[in-house]
C-alpha cells in the first residue's frame, strides 16, 4: 500500500487541488487525502501544434494550472500552499486531441469519431512542491502522465443521440464519462481505469512516495516518466542538442532514417564511441528514437524543429545559442559578480551596444544573428500576428523587423494590412538571404536607425523583441519618436516575454536577463507604464504560451 505512508507525510501540510473536477475530487477524497480545492484560472488555450505529442500538451496544461494557483495563493489568499496538484485529461484519436465538447454537435463529432475504435486517454499531472524563501515563492515541479487505452463499441446514431441528450458528455474530455452512463459505450479498457475518470491515482501515489519517502537525488524510480526540475535549465541537455545540430545529425537522419551509431559516425566524420554517446543522449532527450534498436530516427520534435529545411526550423537559433549565448553564460559567475555582460571575456573584444553588434560583426556573425531572429519569428510570428483584431489598421511599421519573417505573418493574417520593415541598413541589405515563406508585395523594407532617423508613417507600430534589449532611457527615446509619428487611434503592438508581476517567472525571461545585456526583462505592468507615459493606453494583453506574449496599445 503506497498511499498510507505518503498520507502521513502530508498531514499538517496545505495540499491544494487546482481543479474543480468533481471526479478528481472524489478520487482523491476516497483515497483519504485531505486538501483544499482552488480551481485554476489558467485558460486552456495552449497551441496544440507546438507539442510533439498529445501527452506533452496535457502535462503542460496541468503544469500551468498548478503554477497559476501556486503563484496566486500567496498574493490573493495570503497563504502559501505546501503542495499544489494540477491535472488535465485529454482523449486522442486519429492524431486529434479531444477536450470537452462545447455543444451537442461537438459531442456528436467527438463520440462518432470514437465509435468502434480504440483511443488513448492521457492525464497529465503536475505536483508543485512550494517553499517560501525570503518571502518569495520557490518551488520544485514534478510532472508525469498516464496513458490508458479504451475501445468503444460500434455506436448507432440512436445510441449516440440518446447518450448526448442525457447531458452527460458536456463537461467531460472526449465527451464521455466512463464511470456513469458512458461506461455502456466501452468494450475494453487497457490500463488505469481511474486515469480515464480523470486522475491516475496509482501513478500519483508512486510520485508522492518518490518525493516524500525517498531522497530525490538517489531515486531513479520516478526518473523515467517524472521530471523533477528547479526553476532553471540543465546545461548538458542544451550542449547535446547544440552538438547534434552542429554535426547535422538531424538532417542526416531525416534523409537516411534508420542508421546505426557506426554509420552515423562515418557520415558525420566523428568517433563511433562519441557518436554513440551523443545519439543515446539525444534519445533520452526525446530528440531521437531507437524503437528498432540499434538504429536511430528523428522524433517528431526533431522533424518539426531541428532539420535545417523544416518550416519551423530552429537551427539558426540553436547555432546562435551555441556560438553567442553559451560563451556568455560560461562566465556567469563573473557576470553575476560584476553585473555586466561578459562579451570581453567570452569573445576577447569589447561589447558594443546591441544593435552595433549586428552592424559591426563579420558577415557570418550578422547572418547568424539574422538567422536566429528569423527562426524564432517564424515559430512565434503567426501567434503574435493573430493575437488581436487589427482590422482597423491599414499600415504597419515593424521596427527592428529584421528579415521580415514577422511582417509576412502579419500580412498573411490581415489581408487589409501593409507592413514596412524598418531595420538598420546593414540588416536590410542582407535580407535577400532569407526567403519569405510566401511572397507578398504588401511587405516593404526601409533602412534606418530607430533612435535617430525619422520613422516611416504607419497606423500601427510593431515592436517585437525590441524593448527588452534597452534600458528605460533608450526605451523612452524610441517610444517618444513613435508617439510623435502617431495620431490618436494609432497603435503600438508590443511583443515580449512578460515577466510575472511578482517576478517569479517565467524562467525563460529571467534566465535571459542573466546574460546581463544593456536591457532588462519587464512585466506587462512595467511595459504598460512605459507606454502610458507616451500616451499609449493598453487595450489588450495576452499571454500566448508560444514564447512571446503580446500587448496592444492605442494612442489616446
Ligand atoms: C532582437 S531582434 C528582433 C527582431 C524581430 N523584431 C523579431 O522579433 O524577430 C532586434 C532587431 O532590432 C534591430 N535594431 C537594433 N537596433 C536598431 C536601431 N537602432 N534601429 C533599427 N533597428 C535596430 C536589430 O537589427 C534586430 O533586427
Amino acid at each position: 500500500m503506497v498511499l498510507n505512508p505518503v498520507i502521513s507525510k502530508l498531514s499538517g501540510k496545505l495540499v491544494v487541488l487546482a481543479s474543480a473536477s468533481p471526479r478528481r475530487l472524489e478520487i482523491l477524497r476516497n483515497a483519504g487525502l485531505r486538501f483544499e480545492v482552488v480551481p485554476s484560472w489558467f485558460k486552456e488555450t495552449l497551441d496544440k501544434r507546438v507539442f510533439k505529442s498529445p501527452h506533452e500538451y496535457a502535462v503542460e496544461t496541468a503544469k500551468q494550472k498548478a503554477l497559476e494557483v501556486a503563484r496566486r495563493m500567496p498574493v490573493k489568499h495570503l497563504k502559501t500552499p505546501d503542495i499544489v496538484i494540477g491535472a488535465d485529461t485529454i482523449v486522442t484519436v486519429d492524431g486529434l486531441i479531444l477536450e470537452k465538447p462545447v455543444s451537442k454537435h461537438d459531442a456528436y463529432r467527438m463520440l462518432s469519431s470514437l465509435s468502434g475504435k480504440e483511443h488513448s486517454v492521457y492525464t497529465g499531472v503536475a505536483i508543485i512542491v512550494c517553499h517560501e524563501k525570503e518571502s518569495k515563492l520557490d518551488y520544485q515541479l514534478i510532472d508525469f502522465y498516464e496513458e490508458t487505452k479504451v475501445k468503444f463499441a460500434d455506436l448507432s446514431e440512436d445510441m449516440l443521440w440518446e447518450y448526448i441528450n442525457s447531458g452527460e458528455p458536456m463537461d467531460k474530455a472526449g465527451g464521455y464519462g466512463i464511470q456513469a452512463l458512458g461506461g455502456m459505450l466501452v468494450e475494453y479498457v487497457h490500463g488505469d481505469f481511474l486515469n480515464v475518470v480523470g486522475f491516475p491515482l496509482n501513478h500519483f501515489c508512486k510520485q508522492l512516495d518518490v518525493i516524500y519517502n525517498q531522497s530525490t537525488s538517489s531515486s531513479d524510480q520516478g526518473a523515467e516518466s517524472a521530471h523533477l526540475s528547479h526553476n532553471g535549465t540543465h546545461v548538458p541537455p542544451a550542449l547535446a542538442l547544440f552538438t547534434a545540430s552542429k554535426l547535422s545529425v538531424f538532417d542526416l537522419l531525416h534523409g537516411k532514417p534508420g542508421l546505426d551509431a557506426a554509420q552515423v559516425a562515418h557520415e558525420i566524420r566523428a568517433s563511433v564511441k562519441g557518436t554513440q554517446c551523443l545519439l543515446e543522449a539525444c534519445v533520452s532527450l526525446g530528440l531521437l528514437t531507437t524503437s528498432q534498436k540499434p538504429v536511430y530516427e528523428n522524433t517528431e520534435l526533431a522533424t518539426l524543429f531541428l532539420r535545417s529545411d523544416a518550416r519551423f526550423s530552429l537551427r539558426g537559433y540553436i547555432q546562435h545559442c551555441n556560438d553567442t549565448v553559451w560563451p556568455l553564460f560560461s562566465h556567469l559567475d563573473s557576470a553575476v559578480q560584476e553585473g555586466t555582460t561578459q562579451h570581453q571575456r567570452a569573445f576577447s573584444k569589447k561589447p558594443k551596444d546591441n544593435s552595433q553588434d549586428v552592424c559591426h560583426g563579420s558577415q557570418d556573425v550578422k547572418l547568424r544573428f539574422m538567422n536566429a531572429m528569423h527562426s524564432i519569428a517564424k515559430v512565434t510570428g503567426e501567434t503574435v500576428a493573430t493575437a488581436f483584431d487589427l482590422s482597423s489598421f491599414k499600415t504597419a511599421c515593424d521596427l527592428g523587423g529584421c528579415t521580415g519573417a514577422m511582417a509576412y505573418e502579419f500580412t498573411k493574417a490581415h489581408p487589409g494590412l501593409s507592413v514596412t520593415v524598418f531595420d538598420l541598413p546593414s540588416v536590410v541589405e542582407m535580407r535577400e538571404h532569407f526567403q519569405p515563406q510566401h511572397a507578398d508585395s504588401r511587405v516593404s523594407f526601409a533602412a534606418g536607425d530607430f533612435f535617430k532617423d525619422e520613422l516611416p508613417k504607419a497606423d500601427l507600430y510593431i515592436l517585437a523583441r525590441i524593448l527588452h534589449d534597452w534600458p528605460d532611457e533608450k526605451v523612452h527615446i524610441l517610444l517618444g519618436k513613435i508617439a510623435d509619428a502617431c495620431t490618436p487611434g494609432c497603435g503600438v503592438l508590443l511583443s515580449e516575454i512578460f515577466l510575472d508581476e511578482d517576478r517569479a517567472g517565467p524562467s525563460r525571461g529571467l534566465l535571459q536577463a542573466l546574460s546581463m545585456s544593456e536591457g532588462q526583462q519587464r512585466s506587462a505592468a512595467e511595459y504598460s507604464l512605459l507606454l502610458k507615459s507616451h500616451g499609449f493606453i493598453p487595450s489588450h494583453i495576452t499571454h500566448t504560451h508560444n514564447l512571446l506574449d503580446a500587448m496592444l496599445c492605442i494612442k489616446a
